[in-house]
């Protein structure tokens, strides 16, 4: 079975017409921001207190970031975060605290464990609705990197039942790295909730007609699908069934068709979950059938882009300049972690080996890979042991490595054929720095007039702007994009940054 997008296939490279001169300079912008119509509650004070901020976050999939390059002190990076937290405007915004949400003492230490200090949006407003009884059906949007495993495990964690070691919940996620890492989460979320098991349904040689004996189940479709039919997996207790990357899994080819099986395979009447940073329109509609009579969070797409991260793109003057202008980057991308997102497996295998011939320490991932071998580069990469990491999008979707502060579009994100623009995995790709109110950069390579159309539609569609980078003026692109990596939390950061892009 695959777990990867469809898209992750090696395609030739696209015959593009080479453009002119007057095609290759951008006019400039003029975008107007997002502006957040939602949420007239009144902002209250921050109740973040100093010793709060002993330890840095942790999660159940990356470390503390201790170990990059940010400079801030952690009592500074935490302060930031309590004022975006108490601003109505901001994703990360709630009036409540988790002691408010009708949480266990014991999910109420594994929070702490994760120094999370108060909900988000979408956790403050998802998890009454997820945990009401009788239990309902949910589709909900919130920008990247804003915490929806939280919300969704916290509901299953809620409603588990540990005297029945019987699969109870289902999580399904379109990458086996997407699975690991919610699995990840689980576990920390529920680590003082004693007896509790959790297990990864994916590809795993080692599992051979073994039955999956846990309370909870992550796993991508395609197995879990093959697992039900062989009756490994005991579909009679299950009663809720999460997709993350909704979307993604719904309206991708294969991906689709399998998750339907799955929830054929299901008892009725059972509690669906469906989350995304993103829903077009022409996926709405069959998640609402999917999840009938759910309560729907949405918002629309110019609401989506995220403050922290800075979008920049390059105009190269054909393709083998791109190459040419990623080595001189390859500084800034050490400074702390980044992802290069490529088209093809074709051309992230080309580019591995270029940059290693080039003498640059290189990581890769794709869905040539066999299972392990994806398990060992996306573990280096959390752990920093590899700093840059060159994938598909197989990886677009869901990661969440806090480090990252730099993501590369090395090829502008397009539709299966090649032909259109894709905004949502743009997003997606994009959306891998940023996290949780942190800064990041998000650069775009264009090198010819389909793709600075291409690029030009996406910033249309978010109503956000994509700042042209002269990279004859080496020193300021320096500069500025150190100025992003060095400072770990958006707030102040992201006004000094604009400061400076406006002159
Ligand atoms: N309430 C909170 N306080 C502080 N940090 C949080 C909180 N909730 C989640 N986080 C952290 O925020 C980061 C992003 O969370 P998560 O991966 O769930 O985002 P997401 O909304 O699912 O993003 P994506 O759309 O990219 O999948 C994680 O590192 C997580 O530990």
């Amino acid at each position: 079975m695959t777990s990867e997008n469809a898209t992750d296939k090696s395609v030739p490279e696209a015959s593009v017409p080479s453009k002119t001169a007057s095609e290759s300079s951008v006019p400039d912008k003029t975008v107007p921001h997002k502006t957040v119509a939602e949420s007239t509650t009144t902002v209250p004070e921050s109740t973040v207190s100093e010793s709060d901020f002993a330890e840095a976050q942790v999660d159940g999939s990356s470390v503390t970031q201790n170990g990059s390059a940010l400079t801030e002190t952690e009592a500074n990076v935490e302060v930031k975060l309590a004022d975006m937290q108490a601003d109505p405007n901001n994703p990360l915004f709630s009036v409540k605290r988790f002691e408010d949400l009708q949480l266990s003492d014991e999910l109420l230490r594994g929070i702490r464990s994760m120094n999370f200090q108060k909900p988000s949006k979408v956790q403050e407003k998802a998890l009454p609705l997820l945990l009401s009884n009788p239990p309902a059906n949910m589709i909900a949007q919130s920008q990247s990197g804003t915490g929806k495993t939280a919300a969704f495990s916290l509901n299953i964690l809620t409603r588990v039942k540990l005297d029945l070691l019987a699969p109870q919940a289902l999580v399904l996620a379109p990458s086996r790295e997407l699975a690991r890492q919610i699995l990840g989460v689980i576990e920390q979320m529920g680590q003082f909730i004693t007896g509790l098991k959790v297990i990864a349904a994916i590809p795993d040689p080692t599992r051979k007609g073994q039955r999956y004996e846990a309370h909870v189940l992550v796993g991508t479709p395609g197995t879990v699908q093959e697992q039900l039919r062989r009756r490994l997996i005991d579909a009679r207790n299950i009663g809720i069934l999460v997709l993350d990357e909704a979307d993604n899994m719904l309206d991708q080819q294969g991906l689709g068709d399998q998750c339907t099986r799955v929830k054929q395979l299901l008892p009725k009447n059972i509690q669906t979950v469906l989350f995304s940073a993103t829903f077009p329109p022409h996926v709405i509609n069959y998640a609402k059938k999917f999840a009938p009579d759910a309560n729907v969070l949405t918002l629309a797409h110019e609401e989506l882009t995220v403050e922290g991260i800075k979008q920049f793109f390059i105009d190269t003057d054909q393709d083998n300049d791109k190459f040419a202008t990623l080595l001189k980057f390859y500084g800034l991308m050490t400074q702390a972690s980044s992802i290069i997102f490529v088209r093809t497996r074709k051309t992230a295998e080309m580019l591995e080996s270029r940059m290693i011939a080039e003498g640059h320490q290189v990581a890769q991932l794709s869905g040539a890979l066999e299972g392990p071998d994806r398990d060992r580069v996306i573990d280096q990469f959390r752990s920093g042991a590899a700093k840059v990491l060159i994938t598909t999008n197989v990886l677009s979707r869901g990661i969440d490595v806090q480090s990252v502060t730099m993501v590369i579009n090395y090829d502008v994100p397009t539709t299966a054929d090649n032909r259109d623009a894709d905004p949502e995995t743009y997003l997606h790709r994009i959306g891998r720095t940023g996290r949780f109110g942190r800064v990041g950069v998000a650069l775009t390579f264009v090198h010819d007039k389909n793709s600075w159309e291409q690029l030009h539609h996406i910033a249309e569609y978010f109503k956000t702007d994509i700042t042209p980078i002269d990279t004859n003026d080496w020193d300021s692109v320096e500069e500025l994009i150190q100025k992003v990596v060095k400072s770990s939390r958006a707030g102040k950061t992201t006004q000094e940054m604009n400061e400076v892009l406006n002159g």
